[in-house]
């Protein structure tokens, strides 16, 4: 018999950690075909609130009902038995094997069986992925699609999608909300999580605000301002409007025939890169994940091993760092925002404080070999006061942060330090709109400070706010690089796809 969940209902739904009340007190239903935005600043507790329907996080206490039947969810496989289904930010697929074989997993069936099923979806959904293409040759957009098939062939009726469009082109976007509507009309209901009100008000039928753990409101997007969603979310607030570019002649970044070559299980490898950051200026370089940021970010931070350093020629301030470790370039000014924020921005299970002095050590905080610890701590506060990190205090460790406040911690730390030469990998990311903008403003206030900027970022509004130069990565080539003011959000999402002349 087939089944069909038309309902969602939580009540009362409450979930706390030591130091914090996740959800408090949550209560929220979803119906067929209902598109439902679910919004709030970082660490408002939407996460915890998913984790929770997706049975990967147990509430302390309320009700969860499908179809007004009171039920319990222990496990993602209990959800998914329960046609609810999750589209993580990063997305769960081998890449070495074909889309056919990783869905085949998920369905225990064989992937000739599979590949039949994926056809018939192209003919009810327009939703098509090669079933024969391996997963690692994929472009973000068409893993988020593998993502949603493998939802589908489960028979899912309720499908959340976590930030779905921080990782598309623009006009990967675009095709993701045909699909919503589509699927919506269809009668799956989907729980959009974002931090861009513009595609909410869009494409969202009706959305619940959490605020500090708690439902703070509940509207519909479309007959709602956007100034009115974000006052409702976040209070008051001004947006940043660039202010003229004062770039001085100088370059404080040099990059010259930088090429890298790619290692099995390596990010694509770099093809004869040439540009510049003069000090004064944010230039910002666009592209899908997977196009070679990752080894532009390693070369240029000197994270990388001896075996892989690249061809070519990095200078900073004149000086050839190419051979320099990351604590020399360090020294010399840099300071850097990796994309991975666990692991590479911040040690997961080691305090704020620690995690300060990882990279903060050179701001007076060691004498005669010894750390001053009241020094670090109260740096730490000082990052946690100036840049709003939302922690149950210093001690805290790196992963009991939410996304967006342990992003604001690493990037306030780097901008406490006052580098000449400033390497951000997507600074905003997961990073609500009030923050967002308190960064843009304290990104352009150094970057009028002297100090040159490099941001590589799949978010093109984040490039267009704050860049005074732009251009992409595709395939480890980079597309020219123009004046922001003078590129259209099509133009970069042409170079985004590797649509530009390339260097001989
Ligand atoms: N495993 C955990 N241990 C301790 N605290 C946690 C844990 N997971 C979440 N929290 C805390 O619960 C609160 C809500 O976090 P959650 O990740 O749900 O927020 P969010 O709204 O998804 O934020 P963001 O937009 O930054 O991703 C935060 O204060 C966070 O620090």
């Amino acid at each position: 018999m087939e089944r069909l969940t038309t309902r969602l209902a939580l009540k009362n739904i409450t979930k706390a950690y030591p130091g914090c009340v996740a959800n408090d007190d949550i209560s929220f239903s979803l119906n067929r075909g209902e598109i439902h935005a679910l919004l709030g600043e970082n660490g408002a507790g939407k996460s915890t609130l998913m984790n929770i329907i997706y049975g990967v996080v147990q509430p302390d206490a309320g009700e969860l009902f499908i179809n007004d039947v009171k039920v319990t969810i222990n496990s993602p496989a209990d959800a998914r038995s329960y046609g609810i289904g999750m589209v993580f930010q990063h997305f769960t697929l081998f890449d070495s094997m074909t889309v056919a074989e990783n869905i085949a997993l998920a369905l225990a069936q064989k992937p000739a069986e599979v590949s039949s099923a994926i056809e018939a979806l192209r003919t009810t959904y327009e939703l098509y992925v090669e079933p024969e293409k391996l997963v690692g040759t994929l472009s973000m957009g068409e893993k988020q699609r593998v993502e949603i098939i493998r939802c589908l062939l489960q028979d899912i009726q309720i499908l959340i999608l976590d930030e779905p469009t921080s990782v598309l082109t623009p006009q990967e976007a675009e095709q993701l909300f045909a699909l919503l509507n589509t699927l919506s009309a269809k009668g799956c209901a989907v729980i959009f999580i974002s931090h861009k009100l513009s595609e909410v008000a869009r494409i969202c039928h009706s959305a619940t605000i959490l605020r500090r753990g708690k439902v703070s409101g509940k509207i519909t997007p479309g007959q709602t301002s956007l100034s009115t969603l974000t006052k409702l979310m976040m209070g008051d607030q001004s947006s940043v409007t660039k202010t003229e570019c004062r770039a001085a002649s100088q370059s404080f970044l040099t990059v010259e025939g930088l090429s890298t070559r790619a290692y099995p299980g390596d990010d694509t490898a770099l093809k004869n890169l040439c540009f510049d950051v003069k000090q004064g200026e944010i230039l910002g370089i666009a592209g899908v994940a997977g196009n070679g940021q990752e080894a532009l970010l390693s070369a240029l931070s000197g994270e990388i091993n001896q075996y892989q350093r690249p061809a070519g020629d990095i200078r900073f301030n004149g000086q050839s760092v190419i051979a320099a470790s990351p604590v020399e370039r360090r020294s010399s000014g840099m300071g850097y925002v990796p994309a991975e924020r666990l692991g590479r921005g911040a040690v997961a299970n080691m305090s704020l404080v620690s995690n300060a002095l990882l990279t903060c050590y050179g701001q007076g905080l060691l004498r005669y070999g010894f750390i001053n610890i009241q020094a670090v701590q109260q740096l730490t506060r000082s990052i946690i006061a100036k840049f709003g990190v939302r922690t149950p205090g210093i001690e805290a460790n790196a992963n009991q942060l939410s996304g967006g406040n342990l992003q604001k911690f690493i990037l306030g730390r780097e901008l406490q330090q006052q580098p000449r030469l400033l390497i951000a990998a997507h600074p905003t990311w997961g990073v609500d709109i009030s923050a967002q903008q308190h960064i843009y403003r304290d990104l352009l206030t150094l970057r009028d400070s002297g100090c040159a900027i490099l941001i590589i970022s799949e978010d093109t509004d984040e490039l267009f706010t704050l860049c005074d130069r732009i251009g992409a990565l595709c395939h480890g080539e980079l597309s020219p690089l123009m004046a922001a003011n003078q590129v259209s959000l099509d133009q970069l999402g042409q170079w985004m796809l590797g649509e530009f002349a390339h260097a001989s």
